[in-house]
């Protein structure tokens, strides 16, 4: 090195060359470069004070920054090149430099993003051709690279691919993605910082010999997205398939594989405990919900059908008194002591003395059996369940046989209970070859529960069945229908009865024996038939009015009922039974019958 007065004089000529002439950004950086090289000579050589030499050494180095880093247009901006190269110089002119600078090979190695990079691809796997993407396996490449690049004088030389090529079984890294770690990676002859990752100018080797050109990262993005575009094209890498590497597309979260066993939502507090299925506590009201716990009977049994068995079959029909019954006091007294009492008094009517499973209303039609079978369901306090043979065989087709279960099941959970079956010779005719099966099967049904299979011989329900063709009925369910009460026609007191009571709803005028002349003259008739000839008769003073009166007439000018109208009425209703019909009834009542009229 000079002696310390020329080295001042040279410094000195430098700083007015500096000073006086009119440099460009780039000519008085240089300048400052070398002056600071020359101070930091000076000082490493103690030509100049340590202090003084500091002093001059962050002043040089400031100006030096503020025209590299200066925002405006002039910065030069390669600050990192300019350090990099700055301190490469020093290290040139000065080897007894003290301070080493750390941009050995080992030390980058060592600098966090590069582990990144290295860590980032030890385990990424190369997928196919994606020569474009600079590759690192691991360590060895990155020292390798700048074994090379030392080589050549610090110039980083292009960065030969050649055994950095992706080989299928090399990890592939995109190091775009941490600039900063790339920024001493790779100095291009021109001095630009190019990327070594960078995908567009990274090529396989025939393009090695184009400069690499710096491209910002928005324009390194659209490369390569367009890159990754023609990649995915199918005949842009047949080799993914024959690589077989093609990961399994699982849409959506990936199924564990072992899945897990299914519980259906039960309304169970606890599925694990053994409590059986839904128990149902059938109430007398239907309106009350299903408890939540199934009564025994209930179980196997279609809720859908206890249900219906609680909404159509349950009567709820407006009450009837005995009163309203005209006649019939033998059937009468019967029921009352066949049902009524022990509904009553369970305590006394046990035993022999218990009540019969069945009975049997029989008797020509119109003569009150159903009205007995509403009158029961209102006197006897039990839950009346109202149910026509034609609806159970018609409205639950093919679930005839499951109704009947249902029925007695939930019958037996309201009892005392009622099963008024009306038209019963429908539902139990007699079994025949022809008949379908569905029809055999409910009866069967009936049979089983009328005998009490499931029914305990405490059980208290009665079934009442109603018929006007006793003779069509099975024997098995005659036999089961223990008590079978003759429902004759109503006989003259009977008729007076019902007569009477009707015409009290009316104004009328006849006397007593019109009256019992009226009586008389429907001999023969049945309740019904009564009935409508009371209607009959009530039209006549109607009939009487002109037409043009009908729409002004009060009521208490419509004349009351006279004699007259029964007797023109009586033109017009005729008895509905024939005398024929009604021997066969009395025939049956004498052979099945229990006796009385
Ligand atoms: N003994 C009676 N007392 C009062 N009214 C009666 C009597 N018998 C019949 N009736 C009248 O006739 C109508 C029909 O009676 P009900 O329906 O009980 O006859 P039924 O015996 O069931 O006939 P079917 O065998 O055709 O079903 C009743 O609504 C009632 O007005
Ligand atoms: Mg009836």
């Amino acid at each position: 090195m000079g002696s310390h007065n020329e080295n001042l004089h040279t410094w000195q000529q430098r700083n007015f060359t500096f000073q006086s002439a009119n440099p460009t950004a780039s000519k008085k950086a240089g300048i400052l470069r070398q002056n600071i090289a020359h101070i930091s000579a000076s000082l490493a050589s103690h030509d100049v004070g340590t202090r003084f030499g500091l002093k001059c050494l962050s002043d040089e180095t400031q100006s030096y920054v503020a025209i590299v880093d200066d925002s405006g247009a002039s910065g030069l901006n390669n600050y990192s090149e300019n350090a990099l190269s700055l301190v490469s110089g020093i290290k040139e002119q000065s080897q007894h430099v003290t301070w080493k600078s750390g941009l050995t090979e080992k030390g980058i190695v060592g600098l966090d993003s590069v582990k990144q990079i290295i860590d980032a691809t030890s385990h990424l796997k190369c997928s196919g051709n994606e020569k474009n993407i600079c590759l690192f396996s691991d360590k060895t490449l990155i020292n390798k690279y700048f074994q090379k690049s030392a080589n050549v004088g610090g110039q980083a030389s292009k960065t030969q691919h050649t055994d950095m090529d992706c080989k299928p079984s090399k990890a592939v890294y995109n190091v775009r993605s941490n600039p900063a770690s790339t920024a001493f990676l790779n100095q291009g002859p021109s001095g630009k910082r190019t990327r070594l990752d960078d995908g567009a100018s990274q090529s396989d080797s025939e393009d090695d010999n184009k400069p690499h050109v710096f491209k910002s990262a928005r324009e390194q993005l659209c490369i390569n997205q367009k890159k990754k575009n023609q990649r995915h094209s199918p005949q842009a890498n047949p080799t993914k398939k024959s690589l077989g590497f093609s990961p399994k597309k699982s849409l959506g979260v990936r199924r564990n594989q072992c899945f897990s066993k299914f519980v259906p939502p039960s309304n169970h507090k606890d599925s694990t405990e053994d409590n059986g299925p839904m128990k149902y506590k059938v109430s007398a009201d239907p309106s009350d919900k299903l408890d939540s716990d199934i009564h025994p009977k209930l179980k196997g049994i279609d809720p859908n059908l206890i249900e219906l068995v609680m909404s159509e079959v349950m009567d709820h029909g407006a009450p009837i008194h005995w009163d309203h019954i005209a006649g019939l006091e033998y059937a009468k007294a019967t029921i009352k002591e066949v049902v009524i009492w022990p509904m009553m008094r369970p305590d006394i009517f046990t035993g022999l003395r218990g009540p019969p499973k069945g009975i049997l209303l029989f008797g020509p039609p119109g003569t009150g059996k159903t009205l007995i079978g509403k009158c029961i369901a209102s006197q006897s306090g039990a839950t009346f369940f109202s149910i026509s043979a034609s609806s159970l065989t018609s409205k639950w087709i093919g679930q005839g046989e499951k109704m009947v279960r249902a029925l007695f099941a939930v019958a037996s959970i309201n009892q005392p209970a009622v099963i008024f079956i009306d038209e019963i010779d429908s539902l139990l005719s007699q079994r025949s070859d022809s008949e379908h099966e569905s029809s055999r099967r409910i009866k069967t049904e009936f049979f089983v529960q009328l005998d009490g299979a499931t029914t305990s011989s405490e059980d208290r329900i009665l079934v009442v069945g109603a018929t006007n063709r006793p003779h069509e009925i099975d024997e098995a369910a005659r036999r089961r229908l223990v008590k079978r009460l003759y429902i004759p026609l109503p006989e003259d007191g009977a008729r007076e009865q019902i007569i009477t009571k009707l015409l009290q709803e009316q104004s009328y005028r006849m006397t007593e024996e019109e009256i019992l002349s009226v009586v008389k003259r429907t001999e023969g008739f049945s309740g019904a038939d009564v009935t409508n000839l009371c209607k009959e008769a009530a039209l006549g003073p109607i009939r009487s009015l002109q037409f043009q009166d009908i729409s002004k007439i009060s009521t208490e000018d419509v004349r009351p009922i006279a004699v007259e109208d029964f007797n023109k009425a009586l033109e017009r209703v005729r008895p509905s039974v024939s005398k024929k019909d009604l021997s066969m009834y009395e025939e049956w009542n004498k052979v099945f019958g229990c006796g009385g009229i």
